[in-house]
C-alpha cells in the first residue's frame, strides 16, 4: 500500500504501535491471570464474610430482649460515705455483682450456667473450677463483654473519681451505665474495660508486634505514643505508679506511665530480669510469640497487669505454662498490689491463692436446679513454696 502510494510511511509507524500497545494491554491480562483471580477470590471472600456480619448483627438486634446486661454503677453510690463524703476505711469496696445469670452457647442455646448470683468484693479472691467444657471459660468471656447470649444482670462497680469517661451520678437517670444500650456497634471493646478497672489475662497473651517496652505497655499505654519522661523521678519507691494514683496532671484514668527503670522494675519483679540481656535492650523488636516460652508470655503478661493496676482481673488459666513456684510468686505479687483476682483453673495449687470457689457442674438439660456451689476456702496453706 505505501509502495502504491496508497497510505505514507508514517501511517504504518502508528499502526506498529498502535499494535503494540493493543497487544501489551491484552498481555496484561494474560500474564496477571493469576493475581486477577486470587484478587476476585479474595473480594467473594471478603463478601460473604461482610454477609455473615450482616445476618448476625441484624440476628444481635432481634434477640437484645433475651441477652445479658452489663452495667458500669458508681460505687460511691452503693456506699454509706463518712459525713466528709469518704468512704470509710473499714468498708470493702464492691467490685462485682452478678444477679440470676444464665449464660447459654451462642449457637444451641445449650444452658451452661443456670441462674447464677454472687458479689466480689475487694479482696475476694474467686477460683472458678467445674469439668472440662462446664462454662468457666464463658463466664469470664460474658464478665469481659466479649458473650452476651442468655440473660441476668452483670455489674461492675467502679470509682468515678478515678474514671471522668464515667458520667457522674447526675447524669445518669439510675447512676449506672448500660452497655446493653449500646448494641449498634458502640459496644465498647475489652481494652477500653480496663479504664475501668478491669483487666481480662487469656491463657495465650497477645503479643504485639514492637519492642519489648511496646509489650509491657499494651494495652494501657499502647496508644499513646509521647516519649517516656525518663528524667522523671518516681514520687514514692521504685514503683509510684502502683501507687494507684490516676495521672492527674493528664486528667486520665490511667496510672502515670511507667519510667523504663519502672519497666526494668517490673520484669524484675515478674522473674524475667534475665530477658533484657538476652534480647538486648527494651528498644529490641523480635517476633515476641515466638522466641518467648509460653511461660515466659504469660509472666509478661502479668507484667503489663502489674503496670496498669487494674481493681479487677479475670485470669483465664493465665498460669497454667508455669511452674508452681512461679504461679505462687506471681500470685503474691498480685495480691500485694492491691488486685482482686477472678481465676479459672484446673491446678489444686491454685487454691492456695483464693479465698471462694465458685464451683460449676456441667449443666443438666432435664433439670432446672442451679448448676454451682460457693465455698470459701480455708486459709491453712496446702502447699509452702515460699522456701522455692
Ligand atoms: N463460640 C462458641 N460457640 C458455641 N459453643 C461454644 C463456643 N465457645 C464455647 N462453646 C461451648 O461452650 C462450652 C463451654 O466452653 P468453655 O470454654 O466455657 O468451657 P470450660 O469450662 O472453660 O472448659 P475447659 O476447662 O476445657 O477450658 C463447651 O461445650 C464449648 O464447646
Amino acid at each position: 500500500m505505501y509502495f502504491s502510494g496508497k497510505i505514507e510511511f508514517g501511517v504504518i509507524n502508528q499502526s506498529v504501535s498502535a499494535f503494540n500497545h493493543i497487544l501489551g494491554d491484552f498481555s496484561l491480562i494474560v500474564y496477571q491471570f493469576q493475581s486477577i483471580s486470587a484478587f476476585s477470590a479474595i473480594i467473594d471472600r471478603l463478601g460473604e464474610f461482610d454477609d455473615v456480619l450482616d445476618s448476625s448483627i441484624s440476628k444481635h438486634l432481634s434477640e437484645l430482649s433475651e441477652e445479658i446486661s452489663l452495667s458500669y454503677c458508681n460505687f460511691r453510690n452503693s456506699l454509706v460515705l463518712e459525713s466528709n463524703g469518704s468512704v470509710p476505711v473499714d468498708n470493702c469496696q464492691k467490685l462485682l455483682s452478678i444477679e440470676n445469670l444464665t449464660l447459654q452457647t451462642p449457637t444451641s442455646k445449650a444452658t451452661l450456667i443456670r441462674d447464677l448470683s454472687l458479689v466480689i468484693n475487694e479482696k475476694d479472691h474467686l477460683l472458678v473450677t467445674g469439668p472440662s467444657g462446664s462454662g468457666k471459660t464463658s463466664l469470664l468471656r460474658a464478665l469481659a463483654g466479649l458473650w452476651n447470649v442468655g440473660r441476668g444482670k452483670i455489674t461492675f462497680y467502679v470509682d468515678d473519681a478515678d474514671d471522668p469517661q464515667l458520667p457522674t451520678s447526675s447524669e445518669l437517670p439510675a447512676n449506672e451505665i448500660n452497655t446493653s444500650h449500646e448494641k449498634a456497634g458502640e459496644l465498647e471493646g475489652p481494652i477500653n474495660r480496663n479504664s475501668r478497672g478491669l483487666f481480662f489475662l487469656p491463657q495465650r497473651p497477645y503479643m504485639v508486634l514492637g519492642t519489648l517496652r511496646q509489650q509491657l505497655l499494651y494495652p494501657t499505654w499502647a496508644d499513646d505514643t509521647t516519649p517516656m519522661s525518663d528524667g522523671a523521678k518516681p514520687v514514692a519507691g521504685s514503683l509510684s505508679f502502683l501507687m494507684g494514683k490516676s495521672n492527674s496532671e493528664n486528667g486520665g484514668a490511667k496510672p502515670n506511665k511507667p519510667t523504663t527503670d519502672d519497666l526494668i522494675q517490673v520484669l524484675e519483679n515478674v522473674r524475667l530480669g534475665y530477658i533484657l540481656s538476652r534480647f538486648g535492650s527494651l528498644d529490641s523488636t523480635y517476633e515476641w510469640s515466638s522466641v518467648l516460652s509460653l511461660g515466659e508470655q504469660q509472666r509478661l503478661a502479668f507484667a503489663r497487669l502489674l503496670l496498669s493496676k487494674p481493681k479487677l482481673v479475670l485470669l483465664d488459666e493465665s498460669t497454667s505454662a508455669l511452674d508452681e513456684a512461679n504461679e505462687a510468686h506471681l500470685y503474691r505479687q498480685i495480691e500485694a498490689a492491691g488486685i482482686t483476682y477472678v481465676s479459672v483453673g484446673h491446678r489444686r495449687t491454685l487454691y492456695e491463692h483464693h479465698n471462694m470457689t465458685l464451683r460449676i457442674s456441667t449443666a443438666d438439660p432435664n433439670c432446672n436446679k442451679r448448676n454451682w456451689d460457693i465455698e470459701s476456702i480455708s486459709s491453712k496453706p496446702m502447699y509452702d513454696f515460699s522456701s522455692q
